[in-house]
């Protein structure tokens, strides 16, 4: 006999979390609360599942938000860091695997020349942006509508991910003073950039961008709009900034920059570089990363930064990735495969959508003709998004709680899990 799904434990659980966590959850997307219900509470991941409290198992389409590229649990990494937690945790102290760490990122990341470690893509961005800052002397810089860099004040204007979830306008306790040196376009709009440029001659010290933009779904750049940007960044004495926290060593072994062929000026990494560990980083050109504390005076620090766990985590992701390249192919063929599979069963019922996909990053916005920036994105039908990955997870597929996030795939993920995610969606019945 078929047992019920249920979730009582998580329940239990998400009341219990409520009391000492605000929301019960310490990351607001988590919460369930654009997609209703309560949010799953894990206990045990391995390779490409999920086992929830309640002894629940999940096809994992988030990755962790993209780190587990390799699938949970990877051996190699396991036993990696259990090696080294029994020789030390953390030292606050230079350590040798910090230089090889730099070195491995150096040799898989185009035109990257020095980096330094942080904790978190939020840190990486937030000292990028400082960095272009103090580098050149100019204050404003541009994001881009519907692109997220992280929760530090000047990246939370018109941003995506929660701050798109929960259509907050205007983030309380972000100044208007810092507010006001945040510019933001249309993604994928060169002319809104350009005007932009023109409004503040000598001004902008910065444009960042998600080289492909993850955190309003999936949106792929389109009609060279990197390589415009590049070339107006010249002209104008402006930092190109690519945020590669989402895309770096999970596109291409040297990210978007390499898969794209556009080179930034700074990078900033988070998620894959940590292999399941919290750790981010941001590096580029010399010249200008030379401006960093104690060489520049750009101040930038951090206490756990270039933590010995989360550099053997790190490095030892890294490395399996750039001896096995063939796990990137591998990664578009199933997403790709993913993708194909779920459309026709969701056309094959009725429904109207728009997947969007550049490798392994993937997602699906219903009833809308395309989505290339933000402002299409946030036409979706939520309602029906909501519906699909409640479906899908009583079924035991875990999606991102919210339409304006990506899938990320993990190696992990077989085929026959791909078949059983199709066969799942084409009992998404649209019954009007
Ligand atoms: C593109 C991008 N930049 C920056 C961040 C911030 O990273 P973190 O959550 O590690 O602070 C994220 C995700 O959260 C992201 O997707
Ligand atoms: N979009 C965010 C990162 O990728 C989602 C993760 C989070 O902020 O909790």
């Amino acid at each position: 006999m078929k047992v019920k799904y249920s979730i009582r434990t998580s329940e239990i659980l998400f009341e219990r979390a409520q009391e000492s966590i605000p929301g019960g959850v310490n990351s607001p997307v988590r919460a369930f609360k654009s997609v209703g219900g309560t949010p799953v509470f894990f206990e045990r991941a391995e390779g490409a599942y999920l086992y929830d409290v309640d002894g629940n198992r999940y096809i994992d389409l988030i990755a962790s938000w993209g780190p587990m590229i390799l699938g949970h649990s990877h051996p190699t990494v396991v036993e990696a860091v259990a090696r080294q937690v029994s020789v030390a945790t953390s030292f606050g102290a230079p350590t040798r695997l910090e230089i090889e760490m730099a070195e491995l990122m150096k040799e898989m990341v185009p035109g990257l020349e020095m980096v330094r470690m942080v904790n978190s893509g939020t840190e990486a961005c937030m000292s990028a942006l400082r960095l272009a800052r103090g580098y050149t002397g100019k204050n404003k810089f541009i994001k881009f509508n519907g692109c997220y860099h992280g929760h530090a004040d000047s990246f939370l204007v018109k941003a995506g991910s929660g701050v798109a979830t929960f259509d907050i306008q205007n983030v309380p306790g972000v100044t208007g003073g810092t507010a006001q040196d945040t510019l933001t376009a249309p993604y994928n709009d060169i002319e809104a950039v350009k005007r932009l440029i023109d409004q503040n001659p000598g001004d902008i010290a910065a444009i960042i961008v998600e080289p492909v933009a993850g955190n309003m779904g999936c949106v792929p750049p389109q009609n060279d709009f990197l390589k415009k940007l590049r070339t107006l960044c010249d002209l104008y004495g402006i930092i190109l900034i690519f945020d590669e926290v989402m895309t770096g060593f999970r596109l291409a072994p040297g990210g978007a920059q390499q898969r794209l062929g556009i080179q930034a000026d700074l990078v900033t990494f988070g998620k894959v570089i940590g292999g399941g560990l919290p750790v981010g980083a941001f590096g580029g050109k010399r010249d200008i990363m030379k401006a960093i504390a104690p060489l520049g005076n750009v101040y930038q620090a951090g206490t756990l930064s270039g933590n010995p766990l989360a550099m053997t985590a790190g490095y030892a992701t890294l490395s399996i990735l750039n001896q096995h390249s063939e796990i990137y192919s591998e990664l578009d063929h199933k997403t790709e495969l993913l993708e194909k599979k779920l459309s026709e069963a969701l056309s094959a019922n009725g429904w109207t959508f728009v997947a969007n996909r550049l490798g392994s990053m993937l997602s699906f916005h219903f009833d809308v003709d395309q989505v290339t920036n933000f402002e299409q994105a946030s036409k979706a039908n939520l309602n029906t998004f909501k519906k699909f990955f409640h479906h899908m997870l009583s079924r035991g597929v875990y999606l991102p709680p919210s339409a304006f996030e990506s899938y990320f795939l993990s190696n992990a993920l077989s085929n026959a899990d791909i078949e059983y995610i199709a066969d799942m969606a084409y009992e998404f019945k649209n019954i009007g």
